[in-house]
């Protein structure tokens, strides 16, 4: 096991020397640096908008107990019991900073109380907008199915509404079924915004439910709860901040509109449309106070929020962050490395398979997948049976559409919609195929382990790595606490060489190879019997590629795991695996160890698949001709027949089972006895010795 310490260390010593400190500070840090990751335009932005809420807040909360005036009243006591009226449209003065309106009250006063109510209905309208919208929005994308298309119907009605219309109508009959109030206004205001935050959420999940990242968490045991509250709600909310400022500083706006139309607050209730409404006869008379104040500081708060919403946008999502130079300092690869790369292998492989080579570490029985699709259903993995034993790795190989990553997925019983698996897939004693949805979840992850392809789509954008650690162990382990899950994912991490140092990265700061080597350690930590890994050296670069090999390589030996590796590539099925098993239109047509296989291929199609393989050897290029048959309707018979050069007139009749072909060798085919019962020996007349013929 490789320990690496590379370039980070300084900067984790130091994050350790404020984490044992002062961990307020730390934290306080953690928060602050998406902040400083931002350009400085969008901080500036963000903090100017804050810094101008924050003096709204002052105005609307703390202002009301120092101010000696309130927005209602119109004269002042100047002795017990005796009062003077305040002037009506006085200029601004000492008296009146503001001045005065038509009936008389002080404008600032005003001002400070309606910038309260501006804030209580603003939080109001938006917090119920938010909670209703985002629950149904997330409700109906993962939900889908009528329910969802009945809501989609009623919001869009309801978002194509002119909204002001729309909460005059709801401020109209609220008010009339209640009072006119501030309840009933931020009512109206809420009911508008309700479908923006529902479409967005909606589609939103809708997408991401899709993304490979949540296909990925379910194939790791995770609940439908788990699921939607932190792969998809996370994913999705990352656009609610923005709409929630962008929102409430609309929400200003739609309050003072009906306010200025007549169908918010009533008056005298301080409302800035309401009083600018009450000023528009002042203005045409020369007097700018009344309606100025109220103008001003609807101007000045609705800026603030949008800048403040849209600073945001740029915040939460950290792809949309600009590097700042807290992240040019992240390191990159470690500074020591193992002479050759290889994970450390201790101990001989073969040792350890031997020992081990009677414990099974997948046993498939009569494997079936099937999909329905328009032209019907189609059986894309169709009777397989596989002993995959503890400390061997079994190369899956056949070309593209064979059935490879179905009969990958169905080992955990992860279906596509439409999906069905059958058959048994069986781990540790217990058949994962009809086990009931708990099991299943506890299975995966635990039992067995997918390693997908294109690891950056399997990992949340927006969750940091040590995030998917977390959630993925206390899932299998929920008296694991963090700090332990942590640490845990740390150990898995140096095992595939990464420093761990980098637990806190968001999967877009690592390479492509070191993404696929934390989904590897993701796949490890729970340190599960069995593994699939699907395509997991495609789009990698030779060397990163033979850092993957030899860590699966260290595994099995060490670790015992048993590997199915599905693969194109027969360089890396040469370079990895025990045995091997091609596949061919859902079937398994010829299995044995990698040696045998390769160098005395028996099957016609396996020998096809040698053949085309490019090496330095490689004079001539060879194919195999033809198409696959469509697995809709599959043909009776050897489904190769019609591409094999050595078919024979019982080969579109009879369907050859695997038969003992050679030492631990079977292969699917009629030119040897046993693969079709009922084929009497006469018939076995190919046209040339396969043996030897070309494909
Ligand atoms: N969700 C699905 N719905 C319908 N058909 C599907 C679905 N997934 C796969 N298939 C079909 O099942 C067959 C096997 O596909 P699969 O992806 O398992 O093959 P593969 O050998 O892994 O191919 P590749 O090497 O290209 O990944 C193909 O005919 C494919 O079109």
């Amino acid at each position: 096991m490789s320990t690496v310490h590379g370039s980070e260390a300084p900067a984790d010593a130091h994050s350790a020397a404020v984490n044992s400190r002062t961990p307020l500070k730390k934290r306080l840090q953690h928060i602050y640096r998406p902040f400083r990751q931002t350009s400085r335009i969008s901080r500036g932005l963000i903090f100017s908008g804050l810094g101008v809420v924050v003096f709204f807040l002052l105005v609307a909360f703390v202002a009301p107990l120092l101010y000696p005036y309130s927005g209602t009243q119109y004269r002042k006591e100047v002795a017990p019991g005796e009062f003077v009226k305040f002037p009506a449209l006085a200029p601004p003065s000492v008296e009146h900073p503001f001045g005065t309106t038509r009936d008389g009250f002080d404008v600032l006063a005003r001002i400070i109380d309606a910038a309260s109510l501006a804030f209580v209905v603003m939080a109001i309208a938006v917090s119920i907008a938010m909670l209703v919208g985002v629950t149904l929005g997330l409700y109906s994308g993962y939900r889908g199915g009528k329910f969802d298309r009945a809501l989609v119907t009623v919001m869009d009605s309801v978002y194509a509404f002119p909204s002001l219309v729309m909460a005059i109508i709801v401020g109209f009959v609220l008010g009339s079924i209640l009072t006119q109030g501030v309840f009933s206004a931020a009512a109206a205001v809420a009911v508008v915004y309700i479908p923006q935050y529902y479409r967005v959420v909606r589609n939103h999940t809708f997408s991401v439910k899709q993304e490979p990242f949540v296909e990925a968490a379910r194939s790791f045991g995770a609940k439908d709860r788990t699921i939607v509250g932190r792969y998809i709600f996370f994913n999705v909310v990352q656009t609610v901040p923005v709409i929630l400022t962008l929102n409430a500083a609309d929400s200003i706006l739609v309050l003072a509109a009906l306010g200025f139309l007549g169908y918010g607050v009533p008056y005298p209730i301080p409302e800035w449309g309401l009083d600018i409404a009450k000023a528009t006869n002042d203005v045409a008379a020369g007097i700018w106070w009344t309606a100025f104040w109220p103008g001003m500081a609807i101007v000045l708060l609705v800026t603030a929020l949008t800048l403040v919403g849209e600073g945001l946008n740029d915040v939460v999502n950290p792809l949309l962050r600009t590097r700042g130079k807290a992240g040019r300092k992240i390191a990159g690869m470690p500074r020591s490395r193992r002479k050759n790369g290889d994970g450390g292998v201790t101990r001989s492989a073969d040792a350890v398979r031997g020992a081990a080579q009677e414990k099974l570490a997948a046993k498939i029985r009569d494997l079936r997948v099937g999909y329905r699709t328009s032209d019907g259903p189609l059986w894309a993995v169709d009777g397989v049976d596989l002993n995959l034993r503890a400390g061997e790795c079994v190369g899956l190989v056949g070309e593209s559409g064979s059935g490879k990553s179905s009969m990958g997925r169905a080992m955990l019983r992860l279906m596509p919609p439409g999906g069905v698996v059958q058959g048994e897939v069986e781990i540790d004693d217990r058949d994962i195929v009809n086990a009931p949805e708990s099991t299943v979840r506890k299975m995966r992850g635990e039992g067995i382990s997918l390693m997908f392809q294109e690891p950056m789509t399997r990992l949340n954008p927006l969750m940091r790595v040590s995030d998917h650690f977390v959630e993925m162990i206390r899932t299998h382990q929920p008296k694991t606490s963090r700090q332990r899950a942590r640490t845990m994912a740390r150990d898995a991490l140096m095992q595939v060489g990464i420093p761990p140092t980098r637990v806190d990265n968001y999967p877009h700061e690592f390479s492509g190879g070191m993404r696929q080597r934390v989904m590897l350690a993701m796949a490890i930590v729970l340190t599960p019997r069995t593994i699939v890994a699907d395509e997991p050296t495609t789009a990698l670069d030779v060397i990163v590629e033979s850092q993957i090999l030899s860590l699966l390589e260290r595994l099995r030996s060490e670790e015992n795991v048993g590997i199915l590796l599905i693969t194109h590539n027969l360089g890396v099925v040469a370079e990895a695996c025990d045995r091997v098993a091609v596949m061919y239109a859902g079937r398994i047509v010829e299995m044995g160890p990698v040696d045998q296989i390769f160098n005395d291929p028996k099957h016609p199609y396996t020998r096809g698949l040698v053949a085309s393989t490019i090496s330095l050897n490689t004079t001539e290029l060879h194919s195999v001709g033809g198409y696959p048959p469509n697995l809709v309707e599959p043909p009776t018979g050897c489904r190769f027949a019609d591409r094999c050069a050595y078919a024979m007139d019982h080969c579109t009749k009879v369907d050859p089972e695997l038969t003992t072909v050679g030492p631990e060798q079977q292969a699917a085919c009629l030119l040897y006895p046993g693969a079709g019962a009922d084929v009497p020996a006469d018939v076995r007349t190919p046209s040339g010795d396969p043996q030897k013929s070309e494909v």
